[in-house]
């Protein structure tokens, strides 16, 4: 069997990913971002604002809402044992100490055992984690962990760069400053020469 017919046909190994969150109160999340226009001295009632709340709490809704999937794992029935990486996947998440976006891109990668993953689910496993309220650090170690536990292969590694609106717009006002954060388990950790791969197909370094 090709890796493309071992990629369309079996479908075991498929699990649904539910994510425990708490559920957001919309009434209550409305009230609030009335009340903060408020205090910032703004008339939520005014002909400008009426519908703000409404979208504010929506937006956040959406923001914070983690997407179900279903986890699709293949038998890897080639015996596939180099890395496997996806770069440059756009992520987006929300800074937990000012409620500001941080955005850029993921890089993840692994070094599969007995079974590979559909390529689209590592963008999911990063959204999974990314809609919530986060520093970068827990963000990119909650990825890692996760395809460790739940695909069990030889190595993993995630790297983050992003840049943090709570950063470039306000305070230090450090504009186009990025972050890069990692995480790695297994033989990517603990092998040099996988190590150094990884980071150099990563482009950060090697
Ligand atoms: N480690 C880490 N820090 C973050 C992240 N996002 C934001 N921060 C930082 O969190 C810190 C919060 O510091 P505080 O001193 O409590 O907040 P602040 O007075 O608004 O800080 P300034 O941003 O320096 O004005 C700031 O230094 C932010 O840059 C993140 O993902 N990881
Ligand atoms: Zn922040």
């Amino acid at each position: 069997m090709t890796a493309a017919q071992s990629l369309t046909a079996p479908t075991t190994g498929r699990f649904r990913v539910l994510r425990d969150r708490t559920a957001v109160d919309v009434p209550a999340a409305e009230r609030a971002v009335a009340d903060l226009l408020r205090a910032l001295g703004r008339d939520p009632e005014g002909p400008h604002l009426t519908g703000t709340p409404r979208r504010v709490a929506a937006a956040f809704t959406e923001l914070l809402s983690a997407p179900h999937f279903d986890l699709t794992t293949f038998p890897n029935d080639e015996g596939y044992d180099e890395l496997v990486l996806a770069t440059a996947i756009p992520v987006q998440s929300l800074c937990e100490h000012h409620l500001l976006p941080f955005s850029g891109v993921a890089h993840i990668g692994y070094l599969p055992g007995d079974r590979i993953l559909g390529l689209s689910k590592l963008v999911r496993v990063l959204d999974l984690f990314a809609r919530d309220l986060q520093v970068q650090e827990r963000l990119t170690r909650q990825v890692a962990d996760w395809l460790q536990e739940n695909l069990a292969p030889r190595g993993v590694g995630v790297v983050i760069e992003a840049e943090h609106l709570c950063m470039s717009l306000r305070g230090v006002r450090a504009r186009g400053a990025r972050t890069t954060t990692s995480a790695l388990h297994g033989l990517l950790r603990d092998d040099g020469r996988s190590r150094q791969e990884f980071f150099a197909l990563t482009g950060i370094g090697g």
